[in-house]
């Protein structure tokens, strides 16, 4: 992944406006919203209150009036400012809490239910930035941005009517400085929002980056390349700082221009207001409140300016979040080839007996990619084993994907048994298969949940019987837990990892069992475990295999050659030898000797030998 491309999400961008999410995300919160702002309103109010309940106190000390009434306004006052505070920032909390909860659920909904292909094209870390710390920006804007906001415009307001009361002139030079001050942040807050939204895009891009680079660990080490990531991550800790202080600059001058304007409006109203004292034409009482309330103004021109910024940054991540929405679900994955699908002799290739797995014409392409696969006519039975085979890039891996619907034909039609693939959900197709993928993930959990992932309902009878035939239920046995184990604390080796994916299928009994390399990291006498396995299964069910260096392809009941996405060959061991020049090769890459009868040695190595010659012997003879 290149630099400088690794934040970018795949997902398509989102026109839609950025306010949208904040406001769905609010809209089932509304109650608690409109509580917060109520207690947010009412230690506004007491505010507000103050400066005049100080006005009465010092009118009262020129003998004017008692002060015990204005002392205890001014005490009431405090009082419930205070706990109308404590109530805000606690309702705050629960609304943002919330608002973060139901961003992250929907995220993580969108990233399982959607398409693979769409999904995988962002890198997995760059999603996990999305989740974490895009959702806690989104959770500042949502919560107290908004009420901050809402807040700070009713105490503008009300400090305003306040002081109109007080005298009308100096309100006057007020709003005209709170106007010049809002037409100043106004020009200020798109370059804010536009600095934000790159620097969470690099906080994405180190996130992927990071990800990556932690994954590929072992090969960093060992090359000695900890410096060359070092300074890759480094320089992309770097932008984004750089960027954060672009935003920082920006907010800071937002800020210290309102900051600035209060001041200046301040010294202002003092000059004309000693000039009215001087005249008469107010009290000095009247002006000290006129001077409270001027300073509170700060506060909230303050708190909007904060708030404003604040949300920028919210709306920038609610975008970002957005752009999850954006990557298509399953769902909305068309259902209708039926149109495209080339006409053929149904004779050649029956379905109707219900039986077995069909495959008619089908082309299939990666978004945006050249064609993987063209015009594959495969008929596969509802028993015995298929192995797919063929030089690498050949289009392997995408069959299983098209079957397992991880990937859309093009054109043509897939059909398990009378069913079209277009006719049922994905999910009512994958739960005919039990698939080993490549690289054998775990998922995070005990390594129980991870056997029963598909047979939730496996037994530790059923589950130390299948380890025991992949020889691993004496490592199973000697992990602390069990199979309680926690995967995560637990180191598996590759071949225990695969072997764990093995059994995991193998528990599942669906009537297809899907291996994609699954004895790749396994020692022999494992893979002879897993090879029984499929012989095993194969005597009910269907196993599909890919094979790079499986001794099993000769065993296989069909053998499927595939050469840059096209089906070039088909048929038993023995008839491919005779028939495909390109399975002779493949298979003398295997180091599998491709004399039938005698089972010639020639091409072995030692290890190789005695269990695959033997394998081999059994098929040429008809055994098995
Ligand atoms: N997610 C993807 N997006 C785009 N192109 C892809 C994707 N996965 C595979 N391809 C491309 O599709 C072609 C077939 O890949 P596929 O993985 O099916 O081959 P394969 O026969 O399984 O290869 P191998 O034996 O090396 O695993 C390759 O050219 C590959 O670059």
């Amino acid at each position: 992944m290149g630099r400088g491309t690794t934040g970018k999400a795949a997902a398509p961008d989102s026109d839609e406006p950025r306010t949208r999410l904040l406001w769905e995300l609010i809209r089932p919160r509304l109650p608690l919203f409109a509580l917060a702002t109520l207690a947010g309103l009412i230690a506004t109010g007491a505010r507000l209150g103050t400066p005049l309940a100080t006005k009465h106190i010092l009118d009262s000390v020129n003998g004017k009036a008692t002060m015990t009434g204005p002392l205890s306004i001014l005490v009431a006052l405090v009082a419930v400012g205070a706990v109308a505070q404590w109530w805000q920032m606690v309702t705050l909390g629960r609304l943002s809490e919330g608002v973060v909860y139901d961003a992250r659920r929907r995220m993580n909904l969108r990233f399982l239910y959607a398409r693979l292909t769409p999904l995988q094209k962002s890198p997995v870390g760059e999603l996990v930035t999305r989740v974490t710390s895009d959702s806690l920006l989104l959770r500042d804007a949502a919560s107290s941005s908004i009420v901050g906001g809402v807040n700070g415009i009713v105490m503008l307001f009300g400090a305003l009517v306040m002081m109109a009361i007080l005298d009308l002139t100096l309100v006057a030079v007020t709003i005209g400085a709170v106007i010049v001050v809002v037409i100043l942040f106004g020009l200020l807050l798109p370059a804010i929002a536009q600095s934000q939204e790159q620097a969470q895009a690099a906080v994405g891009e180190l996130g992927a980056e990071l990800d990556g680079s932690l994954r590929a660990i072992k090969s960093i080490k060992a090359a000695t390349a900890e410096e060359r990531v070092r300074s890759r991550l480094d320089e992309i800790a770097e932008r984004s700082r750089d960027l954060n202080m672009k935003a920082v600059r920006r907010q800071a001058l937002a800020i210290t221009t309102s900051w600035t304007g209060v001041q200046a409006a301040v010294l202002v109203i003092l000059a004309v207001g000693a000039v009215r004292v001087a005249d008469g034409a107010m009290t000095v009482s009247t002006l000290v409140a006129f001077l409270l309330y001027a300073f509170q103004i700060g506060d909230p021109i303050g708190q909007l300016s904060t708030s404003l910024t604040g949300l920028q940054a919210g709306l920038a991540a609610a975008r970002r979040i957005r752009q999850i929405d954006a990557i298509p679900s399953e769902s909305e994955r068309p259902t209708a080839l039926g149109p495209q699908v080339p006409s053929m002799n149904d004779a050649d290739h029956p379905v109707g007996d219900g039986s077995g797995m069909l495959l008619r014409g089908v082309h299939a392409a990666y978004p945006g990619g050249d064609p993987v696969l063209n015009g594959i006519d495969l008929r596969m039975p509802n028993r015995g084993h298929v192995a797919l085979i063929g030089p690498s890039g050949a289009g392997k891996t995408t069959l299983l994907s098209l079957l397992l619907r991880f990937l859309d034909p093009d054109s043509g039609e897939l059909r398990l048994g009378t069913t079209a693939y277009h006719e049922v959900p994905a999910s009512s197709t994958r739960n005919h298969f039990a698939y080993v993928e490549q690289e054998s993930p775990l998922i995070p959990g005990t390594l129980r949940e991870n056997l029963r992932l598909i047979n939730t309902e496996a037994t530790d009878a059923e589950m130390y019987e299948v380890l025991d035939r992949l020889s691993l239920s004496g490592m199973v046995r000697d992990l602390p837990g069990g199979l309680d184990a926690e995967i995560s604390s637990t180191s598996l080796s590759g071949g225990q990892r695969q072997r764990v994916a093995v059994a995991r299928a193998l528990l599942a009994h669906r009537p297809v069992l899907l291996l994609d390399e699954a004895t790749a990291q396994v020692d022999a006498l494992t893979e002879n475990a897993i090879h029984d396995a499929i012989v095993d299964h194969a005597r009910t069910g269907l196993v599909i295999t890919i094979a790079h260096r499986l001794s099993t392809v000769v065993d296989a009941d069909m053998i499927v050659v595939l050469q840059d996405g096209h089906l070039i060959a088909q048929g038993t061991h023995d008839e491919l030898l005779d028939s495909s020049p390109l399975y002779r090769d493949l298979l003398s890459a295997l180091r599998i000797p491709t004399e039938s009868g005698d089972g010639s040695v020639a091409r072995l190595t030692p290890v190789d030998v005695p269990h695959r010659l033997g394998r081999h012997r059994r098929v040429a003879h008809g055994e098995n």
